[in-house]
């Protein structure tokens, strides 16, 4: 580990004339998973797009060592960082295989054949359907595309929205403990917003706690599944 690859510093984010973010704090450590908790519309969503210039922001988003907010999305992708929006934004009307291929824009057709291979390893079940349509793939399966996707560009930071969204229990736990292995073996930096805290826990490091527009903490995920207060706030149970 060698200090923050993100670090996001009094964030603001508004759509049209209303604020949503009000000066948010948090860093993402390199080689590391870190994950977002809070209630419905605490802005879980809106910090992952702000990050990716995709609503209005203020303050500074210091993605290894150079100020990026502001810069324009398809920039932010070249820069090292891939997005995995809630809805998984894959394309029903292409194969698996195609859609792996969209994933590798920034890179060589030899870099990108080769990418895709190293992550049917860890989403065999991509490779077994890769030359069928993408829109007959269960909810899990299109999860772990987008996921593939995503890293086909290899992205030094990875943004996750909500990856159980939908997902049966056994289904979501896959997912998971691929994203575990992925950011295990490949160090691949993970900022994933998840309901689902457990899980996400289990992988992460630490967790950035959000209410209603503000950061209130970022704390060590070890001991916070089972910390009360968090537990009633944050987890839901
Ligand atoms: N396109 C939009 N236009 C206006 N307001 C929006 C828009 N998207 C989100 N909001 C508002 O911004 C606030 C934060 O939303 P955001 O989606 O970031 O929250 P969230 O924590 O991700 O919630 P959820 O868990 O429900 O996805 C909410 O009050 C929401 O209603």
């Amino acid at each position: 580990m060698s200090g923050n690859l993100l670090g996001v510093e009094g964030l603001h984010a508004r759509y049209g004339s209303a604020e949503v973010l009000h000066g948010v704090d948090f860093v993402v450590p390199q080689g590391e998973v870190t994950v977002v908790l809070g209630a419905n519309g605490a802005g879980k969503t809106t910090i992952l797009r702000s990050i990716c210039s995709m609503v209005r922001t203020t303050g500074r988003i210091v993605f290894d060592g150079r100020d990026i907010a502001g810069v324009r999305t398809d920039r932010i992708a070249r820069l090292g960082i891939a997005h995995v929006p809630q809805g998984r934004g894959t394309f029903g009307d292409l194969t698996v295989e195609e859609n792996l291929r969209i994933g590798g824009f920034t890179a060589s057709s030899a870099a990108t054949e080769q990418a895709i291979d190293q992550w049917y390893e860890f989403f065999p079940r991509l490779r077994e359907r890769r030359r069928q349509l993408a829109a007959g793939l269960s909810g899990g399966e299109q999860q772990m595309l987008a996921i593939a996707r995503a890293l086909v560009a290899r992205p030094r930071l990875l943004l996750l929205d909500e990856p159980s969204l939908g997902l049966a229990p056994r289904i979501t736990q896959e997912v998971f403990r691929a994203l575990g292995r992925i950011n295990e073996e490949t160090g691949t930096t993970i900022l994933v917003v998840e309901q689902n805290a457990h899980l996400a826990l289990e992988i992460g490091s630490s967790a950035v706690l959000v209410d209603a527009g503000r950061v209130v903490s970022q704390r060590p995920a070890e001991g916070l599944a089972h910390d009360e207060s968090v537990r009633r706030a944050y987890l839901g149970y």
